[in-house]
């Protein structure tokens, strides 16, 4: 059992607020992800938690027990480091022993804990080298070994796959997910790789300079990002964010933007400055020149094609909207070229709004689309836009 309650957690370093307020519950069995660029607090985060570091605000539970001011070693979690902190001079099996030596367990506990552990993540066969004998995979499997056999009640990582080539980090990222499945324990692992986040995490906490920007599952983070800042963290390529502005009158949503031709919904006067965010693999691609080819619901970007970059599985159109630039992935048949005149079309399920100036998201229902001609507006909404 191991559920984490985190109440306010807060760090200063002199001037600096590495971690700011943050209050999480991770609920026992949980694999999540501390997601963030680079400086944002993760790792000051993880290692609040595992107790090598002291907040300077809030309190730590684990089990219903504040364990803020409790040292690492009473915590009963085992932490996985990038640079695994592996003892050089120790054998494998040496190094897999060390943590149930300190506790003063029996040489036949010891034998049969490291051995299962070392089964588990496929290096039994490794057990007499020294880490200099190793590669970097199998190191990392050693360090992962080295906490499996204490038996902790949560495991903390922070970016073990980080010194792995891509196709290792892969065969890795799997290894670890199925690891957790089998165990059922609880992990917090810290990353700034969106795509180890999304296919590992049972939930992600999203930080951004030391504030936690969004909790939640994957799908809810990719699907509802709930500012700016998340909608242009997660997904690669990234979700297309054009600056418009958008209007209330008559319970209907407007948006302009600078040289952009019917883009959404026209409507009264501006009123609020917005961003919309669409990814690119909710919009298609269409002939500017037909009319009868472009869908006359949803919102529609008239442009003209940049730049197609064939990446085998899927092409990118990078088309020039007014001032902005717009990709949208799609099938490999659609034969786009630079300079065609193009609308990109997406369903207004799939828009994103968010208050420029705030970054937050607005919240918006699209009623059903009307069938209506481009020039009208494309959608009537039923809009509860918050401040
Ligand atoms: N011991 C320290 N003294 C002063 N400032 C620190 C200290 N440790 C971290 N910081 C600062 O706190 C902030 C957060 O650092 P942290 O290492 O937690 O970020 P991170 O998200 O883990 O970054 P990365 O992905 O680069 O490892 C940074 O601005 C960093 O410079």
């Amino acid at each position: 059992m191991a559920r984490l309650v985190l109440n306010q957690i807060t760090r200063a370093f002199g001037d600096v607020t590495a971690v700011d307020r943050i209050s999480l519950d991770i609920a026992d069995g949980d694999f999540l992800v501390l997601l963030g660029p680079s400086g944002c607090g993760k790792t000051t985060l993880l290692r609040m938690i595992a107790g090598l570091l002291d907040p300077t605000g809030g309190s730590i539970e684990l089990d219903g027990t504040d364990i803020t001011g409790m040292p690492a070693r009473k915590r009963d979690l085992a932490m996985v480091f990038q640079s695994y902190a592996l003892y050089p001079h120790l054998s494998v099996a040496k190094n897999l022993a060390f943590p149930l030596k300190v506790r003063g367990a029996s040489k036949q506990e010891i034998t049969s804990r490291v051995l299962a552990a070392a089964e588990s993540v496929d290096i039994a066969h490794l057990l007499e080298r020294k880490p200099k004998e190793l590669s970097g995979g199998q190191r990392q499997r050693v360090a992962v070994a080295r906490a499996l056999v204490r038996e902790p009640r949560a495991f903390l990582m922070d970016e073990p796959l980080s010194n792995l080539d891509a196709k290792l980090r892969t065969a890795t990222r799997q290894e670890l997910a199925a690891l957790h499945r089998t165990l059922g324990a609880t992990f917090v692992y810290v990353t700034h790789d969106q795509v180890e986040a999304m296919t590992m995490a049972t939930k992600i906490a999203l930080l951004n300079a030391g504030r936690l920007e969004q909790y939640g599952t994957p799908e809810e983070l990719y699907d509802t990002p709930s500012s700016i800042f998340a909608a242009g963290f997660l997904g690669s390529p990234a979700m297309n964010l054009l600056d418009a502005t958008l209007t209330t009158a008559d319970g209907s949503i407007a948006i302009f933007a600078p040289g952009v031709e019917a883009l959404l919904w026209k409507g009264a006067s501006p009123d609020r400055d917005i961003v919309v965010g669409i990814r690119p693999e909710h919009l298609s691609v269409h002939d500017g020149a037909d009319a009868a080819a472009v869908p006359t619901a949803g919102a529609a970007l008239r442009g003209t094609v940049d730049l197609v970059e064939n990446l085998g599985r899927e092409q990118l159109v990078h088309c020039r909207i007014g001032d902005e630039r717009v990709t949208v992935s799609c099938d490999r048949a659609e034969t786009w070229r630079a300079g065609d005149l193009v609308v990109l079309a997406a369903p207004a399920a799939r828009v994103h709004l968010f208050d420029r100036a705030s970054g937050r998201r607005l919240e918006w229902q699209p009623d059903a689309e009307p069938e209506a001609p481009t020039h009208r507006p494309r959608a009537e909404l039923s809009a509860s836009v918050p401040g």
